[in-house]
């Protein structure tokens, strides 16, 4: 896998404060650049020209389907800017460029990195009135430029890779397991991002109001995905849960405040899940929105020295999407995406938070989980590292663990503040986002086992009474199914796929058991032919060997009769097929032809 989509979210105008659509990159239009000396890793994006027209596309609305479009009211002359020092954008010297010119995300492929953005916050009106102002640089291209902390000290650069949610969307519809996550230190804009900011979710605003976050729009592009599938039937259910202080709290059901949810490891699945779990059925944009609202008021926050509405736990947001398509051979098939919307509690330097009592024991239990969560991205990160991976030591990492590294599709926000007091975490945040992206996941559509099973019959089956038909043609067998003893054959049921859904459980297995009769009787039948054809084949083997002989005895006659000056030899089978049969002549009447017919003989 290689770079594929950069994005950098950043505000359009910083003093209006701004949101900013993100920007999609073609794929074509990366490069990478590593400066090994300073330790840093850049990455670019090589043609504004190209990210335009990459733009307009990812913001066209598949369909109507009486839906606004997604970007609708945002701002529209986007957002990775460029303020480049030295005009070229390039990182500095002693950078090597290597290009990712023409990768792309194949979803059939079997790794796929997990994806990264960053998102720069403007400066807050805090830092305003301490009278910091903005430090970051970006030289364009992708980069984000984080000037030394202390003279003297080398600049830094991080490696900023992004993708869209768009994507995973897409691919969740399809049915795969996608994350998205929002990671950064505290006051940098996470839940901003994911929701927009303080009140709005909670105070109910229309889901088509602009200052919605990644998971308004997500939803609203979601339904729009479903609209534009009618040949689909979907159903979708939410949960959301929020660990504070190593506790797993259903934000549905308020009960689980007093009695915690337990994680638990299923076998089936081979991954974490959390027991007992609320999940709603939402058939209307308006129902997922409702599961935002109503979890989003029953979150821990909380406040302190950097931010007002600090987030205290962190939240994972599930939609799953069960789609019934109808596959060619006209079953039913369920596949099972889902897309997890995951708000980190932000990382705190207790020190600068000045964080006592409660607050201070959340900050332990947040900073706690999260350096578990970066110790696992260190260890996955690392490809010559085959060792443990701690998932196990915290319920964060424990319900993270298949979206870092088992069959799931993540896109990691990385969030970072843009003024000087934030660089050493800026740079942290950076640094781990750069990890991420090395980790490599296998992304596997989840399909149901009962309908895999059915339709890899109906192949089998299909496929033998291809071979079956064209083995009967090629040996001239003829057989009358109506007629077969054993009574096998066309006695399953054909049952229409909408139906199928309808069955009972016996239902299904009697299904099942037909098809897997139908399917061993077409493989004896068929193996039954092939004895038959082997047969044949061998029968063929020994009557060409037989005439070979003959031939040869034939041949030993005639050049016997050759040398002979009274028995008029007899031309061979081969001779006889290609000339007339009485043009021979006896080379000892006709000697101007002997010597000629002897050497056609010999040959
Ligand atoms: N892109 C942005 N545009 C405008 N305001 C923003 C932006 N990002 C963050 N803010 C504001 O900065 C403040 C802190 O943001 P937010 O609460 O999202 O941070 P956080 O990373 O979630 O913090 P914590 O980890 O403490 O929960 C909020 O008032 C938020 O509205």
């Amino acid at each position: 896998m290689s770079l594929k989509n950069l994005q950098i979210f950043q505000p359009l105008n910083r003093e209006k404060n701004r949101f900013v659509t993100p920007l999609k990159a073609p794929p074509s239009a990366l490069s990478r650049h590593i400066s090994k000396s300073a330790e840093t890793l850049v990455a670019t994006t090589r043609c504004g020209k190209e990210i335009k027209s990459r733009k307009a596309r990812s913001t066209e609305q598949p369909g109507s389907g009486g839906l606004p479009p997604l970007a609708h009211n945002w701002p529209d002359d986007v957002s990775l800017r460029s303020r480049s020092r030295n005009g070229s954008g390039s990182s500095r010297a002693g950078s090597v460029d290597r290009s990712t010119r023409g990768s792309t995300t194949n979803l059939n492929s079997d790794e796929d990195n997990i994806n990264v953005v960053v998102r720069v916050r403007p400066v807050n009106d805090q830092e305003r009135s301490r009278g910091e102002r903005e430090v970051l640089e970006f030289p364009g291209k992708g980069q984000v430029i984080c000037p030394g902390t202390a003279p003297g000290q080398k600049h830094k650069e991080d490696v900023l890779e992004y993708s869209g949610v768009k994507r995973l969307l897409e691919m969740a519809v399809e049915g795969f397991s996608c994350t998205a996550f929002c990671y950064g230190q505290t006051g940098s804009g996470k839940t901003h991002t994911l929701t927009g900011p303080p009140g709005l979710v909670e105070r109910g605003a229309s889901p088509f109001t602009p200052e919605h976050g990644l998971v308004v729009r997500s939803f609203v592009y979601l339904f729009q995905l479903i609209r534009d599938r009618p040949d689909c039937h979907f159903v979708l259910k939410a949960s959301f849960l929020e660990i504070y202080n190593e506790k797993v709290i259903d934000l549905l059901n308020p009960g689980t405040v007093k009695k915690p949810l337990q994680v638990r490891w299923s076998k089936d699945s081979r991954s974490f899940y959390v027991e007992n779990l609320f999940t709603v059925d939402c058939e209307e944009l308006d129902d997922l929105f409702a599961v935002l609202e109503e979890g989003t008021r029953n979150r821990a926050v909380g406040s302190h020295s950097m931010n007002a509405h600090s987030s205290r736990s962190h939240t994972v947001l599930s939609v799953r999407v069960r789609r019934d398509v109808r596959s060619e051979r006209d079953v039913t098939c369920s596949t099972h995406g889902k897309i997890n919307f995951v708000d980190l509690a932000g990382s705190e330097m207790t020190k600068r938070t000045h964080s006592t009592g409660k607050t201070l024991e959340e900050a332990n239990n947040i900073n706690k989980s999260l350096m578990v969560l970066g110790y696992c991205i260190a260890q996955l990160s690392d490809g010559k590292k085959k060792g443990h991976i701690p998932y196990r030591d915290s319920k964060l990492t424990k319900l993270l663990a298949d979206s870092l590294a088992g069959n799931g599709v993540t896109l990691m926000i990385a969030c970072i503040a843009p003024t000087r007091s934030n660089l050493s975490e800026s740079v942290n945040t950076l640094r781990y986002a750069a990890r991420a992206k090395k980790i490599k996941s296998k992304p596997i559509v989840k399909i149901d086992a009962r309908d895999a099973l059915i339709l890899s019959l109906k192949r089998e089956v299909e496929l033998l009474q291809a071979e079956n038909q064209h083995l009967r043609t090629a040996l001239h067998v003829h057989i009358d199914y109506s007629m077969d003893p054993s009574g096998e054959r066309d006695m399953t049921p054909r049952i229409e796929s909408n139906q199928l859904h309808q069955l009972g459980q016996s239902e299904l297995v009697r299904l099942v058991q037909l098809h897997m009769a139908e399917s061993a009787a077409l493989r004896r039948e068929n193996r039954e032919l092939f004895a038959a054809r082997d047969l044949l084949l061998r029968d063929h083997e020994l009557v060409t060997r037989e005439n070979e002989r003959l031939l040869k005895k034939l041949e030993d006659v005639n050049s016997v009769c050759i040398r002979s000056p009274i028995i008029p030899a007899q031309p061979t089978y081969s001779e006889a097929s290609t000339k007339e049969p009485d043009v021979w002549t006896n080379p000892s009447v006709s000697s101007a032809n002997s010597t000629t017919s002897r050497e056609k003989f010999k040959t």
